[in-house]
């Protein structure tokens, strides 16, 4: 059996929601099917889920919401239409839809996360009775049904492990097929959270771990994971094949084609994943594969870069000799609940790297004022222009002067690295640079390795 998640550029409109079931009904593996909120039909459209964080600000502002409730339902109504739904059929999504204030929330976290989930929850409706009108044999399984259940934050939640407990008492017919909302779960006490942005991979992962499936096919619309951002690199080689930890270190640090975190799932249960296009299924796409008996390629699988970072150069004589001076500085890093992403050290100097998403300016004065008062640095410098630079493959463990290749074609160009670690992971290096460089130094690798 096999999981498919098709993402929200793959059910934009009606005529993609066809491509989409074409897949599906060609393949009677194909039988549990995780969908997401319609996405864009252009690039400048606005995404289903965009519209209903729309509408929760509105509900949350008493401010009138007949507009955004009729565009929202306008996306449905549109796929409805394509596939001969009456208004009667499609009359169940216009009342959850207009519901949706109405229900209790215990706080406004929760009445935003409620709001997003139905992007993907009305399409699994929809989609559902466009299968059954059809008559193709289909049911729409909740995660309150199923037993999806997540805890942590309602607009960043995790998903809890009694979840796959329960997804094990899930009957499948043998000719069924289950339409499934991706992106989010029921809480403990029964409400709606969602995982962060991109998370129905999230919930694919979690349905290929739970059904124990043969593999998870996630359909997007592009021919698999490119080696290089495609709209910073023209045209990129998409990758054949690659490794859960590959594929885990470039989405967390950008690939933003496949969620970071639906790759823990997958590993945990062993399957393997196929990014594939929806417009073009015939591409065999991407494998994501375990890393035993893994051979590479290429020396490398992929390059990225994220431009959200700033970083706090710290530099103090005899820092080496100072038993403790990291453990204060986290110390205070604690206390205001702030996230580290890297900590590259040398003998004098200490560098902090940290996602701008978990700052603000108050608590930037914040911490660099304790760190001073209570680590007395020679040198403390506030770096707001830093990005970062990230090269992965397994490739790399075996193959000598990849480094220095990487830095002499960055120097060739004029690029000189604030920061370069390595060894953390055998199979990433880490660059950092100003933020209007990135994006060259993208390319200017890209080519080094695969033109
Ligand atoms: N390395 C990459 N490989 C493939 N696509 C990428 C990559 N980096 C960014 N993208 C972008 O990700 C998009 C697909 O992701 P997303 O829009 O979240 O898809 P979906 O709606 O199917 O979940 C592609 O259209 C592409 O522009
Ligand atoms: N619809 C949600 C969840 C999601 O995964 O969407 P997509 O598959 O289109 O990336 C979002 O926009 O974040």
């Amino acid at each position: 059996m096999k999981v498919v998640k098709f993402g929200g550029s793959s059910l934009a409109s009606g005529s993609s929601v066809e491509q989409a079931l074409n897949i599906i009904l060609s393949d009677p593996q194909r039988q549990v099917i995780v969908v997401s909120a319609p996405g864009k039909r252009e690039s400048n459209d606005i995404k289903v889920t965009d519209l209903l964080i729309k509408y929760a600000n509105q509900v949350l502002n008493s401010e009138d919401t007949n507009e955004i409730v009729t565009k929202i339902f306008a996306r449905y109504q549109e796929i409805g239409y394509y596939f001969g739904l009456s208004d009667q059929d499609l009359q169940i999504i216009k009342d959850i839809l207009i519901a949706l204030p109405k229900q209790k929330y215990p706080n406004s976290d929760y009445l935003m996360a409620a709001f997003k989930a139905h992007g993907e929850r009305l399409n699994a409706r929809l989609i559902a009775l466009i299968l059954q009108h059809k008559g193709i044999k289909s049911r729409f399984l909740d995660p309150t049904e199923a037993g999806l259940i997540v805890t942590g934050k309602p607009n960043d939640a995790l998903v809890n492990p009694e979840s796959y407990l329960n997804l094990d008492q899930v009957k499948i017919a043998k000719d069924e097929r289950i339409i499934f909302p991706g992106f989010f779960g029921i809480t403990p006490s029964g409400h709606i959270a969602t995982f962060s942005r991109g998370g129905s991979d999230i919930t694919g992962a979690i349905l290929a771990r739970g059904f124990h499936a043969d593999l998870y096919e996630n359909f997007t619309d592009v021919n698999g994971i490119f080696a290089a951002n495609p709209n910073i690199v023209d045209h990129p080689e998409s990758i054949r094949k690659m490794t859960y930890r590959e594929m885990r270190e470039l989405s967390y640090a950008g690939f933003s084609v496949f969620h970071d975190e639906a790759l823990i799932p997958a590993i945990h249960g062993q399957i393997p994943i196929n990014v594939k296009n929806t417009h073009e299924p015939e591409n065999p796409g991407t494998m994501i594969v375990p890393e035993k008996n893994f051979e590479p390629d290429n020396t490398i699988t992929g390059v990225t870069s994220q431009k959200h970072f700033s970083a706090l150069y710290l530099h103090k004589y005899l820092l080496n000799k100072e038993a403790g001076f990291t453990l204060r500085i986290l110390q205070i890093l604690y206390r205001h609940n702030v996230p580290y992403e890297h900590m590259p050290s040398g003998i004098d100097d200490i560098t902090i790297i940290f996602n701008n998403d978990f700052l603000n300016d108050q608590l930037i004065d914040q911490i660099c004022n304790e760190i001073q008062a209570t680590i007395n640095p020679d040198q403390l410098e506030w770096i707001d222009d830093y990005a970062i630079i990230m090269i992965v493959g397994e490739g790399m463990k075996k193959t000598h002067g990849v480094s220095r290749q990487i830095l002499d074609s960055l120097d060739e160009q004029g690029i000189s690295p604030r920061m370069i670690n390595q060894g953390a992971s055998q199979i990433s290096m880490m660059i950092g640079t100003k933020k209007e460089k990135a994006d060259e130094a993208v390319k200017i690798i890209y080519q080094q390795f695969f033109n």
